[in-house]
Formats: C-alpha cells, sequence, structure tokens
C-alpha cells in the first residue's frame, strides 16, 4: 500500500492542465521503458476535464497514440449512444482527436450491446478481457496499469464504488455490475478495489468545494466501505491531485507548502 501523495494547485483548470502534463511525461516513459503504456480512465468533470487539458497540450503528441491501451474504471450502464456513457465523453474530450489503435480502447459494455441490459453480465465480460490482457507479471486478473485516474465523489465514492454498497466490499471479482448507484445513472459497471489497487499508479482527482469533505475523510483514515476513496491506493504511488477548494478541510500538514 502507498501512503499517499498530496499535491495542491490554485485552481480546477490548473489543475487539469499540470494533472495532463503530468500524464503526458508517465506515458511517454513507460513507452520509452516498455514499448507501451496502459492507463485506466475516470469518468465526471475532473477527468473529463484532463482529457480536455491534454488534447490542447503542445506536447500531446509526444506520446505515441497507437502504443497506448486506454481501460475504463467505471462506465454508466446506458446505451451506446446514451451521451452520458463515460466513453462517449472521452471521445469528445480527447480521443476522437489523436491516433489511437481502436484493437487498444477498451470500452466497457453499453446496455444495448452483446450482453443487453444485463450489468452483471456485461462485467463478467469486462473482467475476462482484463484477464485476456493480463500477464504472468500481472498481479491479479488484470494488466499492470501505469496509471489509474480515479475522480472522488462528493460522497467519496470512486469508480462506481459507492459508500456501504456491494462493489467497495467485493474481495474477489475485478469488475462489477452495480445496482441502486446514489450517482445517476443507477446502473453502471466497475473495477473493483482489488482490481484499482493492482495499478502501479493511482490518482486521484479531486477539485471543488464539493469535494473537500470527501478528501477530508478519505485522507484522515476512515474505512473503505464507509469511504472508497481511503481504499484506492497503487502499488507504487498514491497521489491526489487537488485544487485549493477541495484541500480547503485537509490538516495543513499533510500537504507541502510549495505545492499550494
Ligand atoms: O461515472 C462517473 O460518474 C465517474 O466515473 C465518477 O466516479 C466520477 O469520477 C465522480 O463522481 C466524480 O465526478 P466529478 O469529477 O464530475 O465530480
Amino acid at each position: 500500500m502507498s501512503t499517499p501523495q498530496l499535491v495542491v494547485h490554485r485552481d480546477k483548470e490548473l489543475m487539469a492542465q499540470a494533472a495532463a502534463a503530468r500524464l503526458i511525461t508517465k506515458v511517454v516513459d513507460a513507452q520509452a521503458a516498455r514499448g507501451s503504456a496502459s492507463v485506466v480512465l475516470t469518468g465526471g468533470r475532473n477527468g473529463n476535464g484532463l482529457l480536455a487539458a491534454l488534447a490542447s497540450s503542445p506536447a500531446r503528441d509526444a506520446i505515441d497514440w497507437s502504443r497506448l491501451d486506454l481501460w475504463w474504471g467505471d462506465e454508466r450502464f446506458v446505451p451506446e449512444d446514451d451521451p452520458e456513457r463515460n466513453y462517449t465523453q472521452a471521445r469528445a474530450a480527447l480521443l476522437d482527436a489523436v491516433p489511437l489503435d481502436p484493437k487498444r480502447v477498451h470500452a466497457m459494455p453499453a446496455s444495448d450491446g452483446a450482453h443487453g441490459t444485463d450489468a452483471d453480465a456485461a462485467a463478467a465480460a469486462y473482467a475476462a478481457e482484463l484477464a485476456e490482457a493480463s500477464g504472468p507479471e500481472d498481479h491479479g486478473q488484470v494488466p499492470t496499469f501505469d496509471v489509474l485516474m480515479l475522480g472522488v465523489g462528493p460522497d467519496t465514492h470512486v469508480a462506481s464504488l459507492f459508500p456501504e454498497l456491494p462493489g467497495v466490499r467485493e474481495t474477489e471479482r475485478t469488475v462489477v455490475g452495480v445496482h441502486g448507484a446514489p450517482k445517476p445513472p443507477p446502473t453502471r459497471i466497475s473495477l473493483t478495489l482489488p482490481a484499482i489497487r493492482a495499478a502501479r499508479e493511482v490518482w486521484l482527482l479531486a477539485a471543488g468545494e464539493d469535494k473537500a469533505h470527501a478528501a477530508a475523510i478519505a485522507l484522515s483514515g476512515a474505512g473503505e466501505v464507509q469511504a472508497p476513496a481511503a481504499g484506492a491506493y497503487g502499488r507504487a504511488r498514491t497521489l491526489w491531485l487537488l485544487d485549493a477548494a477541495a484541500a480547503s478541510r485537509l490538516p495543513r500538514s499533510l500537504y507541502p507548502p510549495a505545492s499550494a
């Protein structure tokens, strides 16, 4: 378990730009070292804000887009053409503007796809796809993700793992169907904490006053069932990327003065 590191930026816009620059460097380094990189995207305003910042970054094409594997941490289980899909929003923010290898873009199933409206079957299919992509050197049934990004909900949810619901309690499966999610839509697909914790690095994105309470709870030793963000950590690094508003309820001792 890697102890959370915190970086606090002046505001949401700067946090998105800085996180995008950080991701470019991470992917470029991974591709230089291993020939390819693997990143897990997240939905929501902060996740999409990072992708949009990346799309407009002058360093964007330092990434070899043809050697990047993209996965998702969660998905709203809605029809393919529903604008609410994280995949759809990621395409609009960045993916449609860069030359990805379509075989390396692993969208989660939609509710009008091969598994129909059965979210549990769709989740099992994505788990199988992850297992298929994992090798003997990987941890558990998922490939070693270089960076797994997560937005943080005001209730401390990450991906579609919500406080006290079954998904956050899952210890075996890597992907689960989520029913009755408090954040609409109610039916979702999500990586579980074991899958999240297989990542080399986990980056949690939290900007805005509405995340201040969640950040304070998650970083003050709360349990992962009550505060799923507290259970999201990487094997080598756990990085919280915040803006000053989201950090406003954290003890000052938790982050170095230089980053604020
Ligand atoms: O499907 C989703 O809604 C997201 O994956 C979800 O986990 C999101 O990241 C958080 O709810 C934070 O969302 P905001 O960044 O919009 O606050």
